[in-house]
């Protein structure tokens, strides 16, 4: 069978198993989650049957991060991670599917996000000259030559040339899996940067980023303890919130920009909230800035929300979850929403970003999109198809 024999194979299958990949803001390693789909458009479902976060090695991480949203990199390095992110991965789903004991050969289809290395959307150049735009890298060819599977990846581009800002996308696959939910839904995903789909059922549905989950408390962390992030916000939980950093913070055009907008740790790092600190002129403890970022998040969210129905159920996912301190100041700021463990629908917390992409994936295998009904999500199917011969 060739390669386009194959594809309309996969097209016309009435399930389909694919390995959804994300690598998120937090450069804490590579989610892999095996989903085997029936169905596609608001038919859609699916079962998540593996998931594995895979840690990255250290040195590797350390490499990401010298290009990671930064202004100036080494353009040499840039194009050397472009191929390696592409062969660490395929390797890391090698050996995980050999862990599982699955064959290679079973798999229809390989999801793969790659990582965001800078995203600049419009309403943060505001260069008139130049579209949104955004880039991920780890090269979908590699991963597909590597596995032998063929592999959908860059997805976020065809988002962009349809119109819209190229994140965030979780619109897609909350509407598909959650759009008939008979109440008013917001689905929050709390990871480097959060953001939410809301489902109303009496107005249009839209997405959007709201500001720093958990990248100013792991950049923070980083710097001032040496350690990636606050476990159970055990630093946080030692301070205070200070008000007068907490208003500097919340002072950026970003926060009055209408929706929806997405950001990343382009604006969101340890230079925004040095500058803030030095605007407080006061000697704040680290562990008053651990308490005041975890205030800091729950704010930019509820803020986001308290226009909206007071009843609602708000279904969360994404590594801010574990962190207790953020989660109890949601609570406090929300006390009339609905708080729904995402797990309660079949989908890990921490899998639902990898979940999204092979969803997206699924879309795209099957031929065609859904209707999203509303003008901010384009009808498209997303990604790179890459062959592995
Ligand atoms: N036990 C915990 N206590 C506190 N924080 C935690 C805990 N577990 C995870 N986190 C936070 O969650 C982060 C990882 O979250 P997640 O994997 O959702 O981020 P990501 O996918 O990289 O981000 P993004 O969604 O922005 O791409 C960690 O870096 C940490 O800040
Ligand atoms: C450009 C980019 O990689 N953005 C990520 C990031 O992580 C969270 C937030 O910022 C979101 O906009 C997006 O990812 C999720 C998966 C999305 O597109 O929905």
């Amino acid at each position: 069978m060739n390669n386009i024999q194959k594809l309309y194979q996969i097209a016309q299958k009435q399930e389909r198993l694919i390995i959804g990949l994300m690598s998120g803001t937090s450069l804490d390693g590579l989610d892999i989650a095996l989903c085997k789909f029936s169905g596609k458009g608001l038919q859609t479902q699916v079962n998540l049957i593996h998931y594995e976060t895979v840690p990255y090695q250290a040195d590797f991480k350390e490499d990401i991060k010298k290009i990671f949203s930064k202004q100036n990199v080494d353009l040499e390095l840039l194009c050397l991670l472009n191929e390696k992110i592409g062969l660490v991965h395929a390797e890391l789903i090698n050996t995980t599917l050999k862990k599982w004991n699955i064959q290679n050969e079973l798999i229809d289809a390989i999801a793969s996000h790659g990582q965001t290395i800078f995203h600049s959307p419009f309403t943060r150049h505001r260069n008139p000259n130049y579209p949104n735009s955004t880039l991920q890298i780890g090269d979908g060819d590699h991963i597909a030559v590597k596995t032998g599977i063929i592999t959908v990846s860059d997805f976020r581009q065809k988002n962009i040339a349809a119109g819209a800002e190229g994140a965030p996308l979780a619109v897609y696959g909350d509407f598909l899996l959650f759009g008939k939910n008979n109440k008013n839904t917001v689905l929050l995903n709390i990871g480097g940067i959060s953001n939410i789909t809301y489902l109303p059922k009496n107005s249009e549905m839209y997405s959007t980023d709201l500001g720093p989950g958990n990248t100013l408390i792991d950049q923070y962390m980083q710097r001032e303890f040496g350690l990636y992030f606050d476990k159970d916000a055990a630093y946080a939980k030692r301070g205070s919130i200070n008000n007068a950093l907490l208003s500097f913070l919340l002072d950026d055009t970003f926060f009055s920009t209408a929706v929806p907008k997405s950001t990343g740790p382009e604006l969101f790092n340890l230079e925004y909230l040095d500058n803030c600190i030095a605007k407080t002129n006061t000697k704040i403890s680290s562990y008053d800035v651990l308490a005041t970022l975890c205030e800091f998040t729950a704010i930019t969210i509820s803020k986001a929300l308290e226009d909206k129905e007071p009843d609602f159920d708000l279904i969360v996912s994404g590594g801010g979850i574990h962190n207790p301190l953020i989660m109890e100041r949601l609570k406090y700021h929300l006390p009339l929403a609905n708080f729904k463990d995402i797990e309660e629908f079949g989908i890990s917390a921490d899998a639902k970003e990898a979940v999204l992409f092979a969803l997206l994936a699924n879309e795209t295998l099957s031929g065609e999109s859904a209707d999203f009904k509303t003008k901010t999500v384009p009808n498209i199917c997303m990604g790179k198809i890459c062959l592995p011969n």
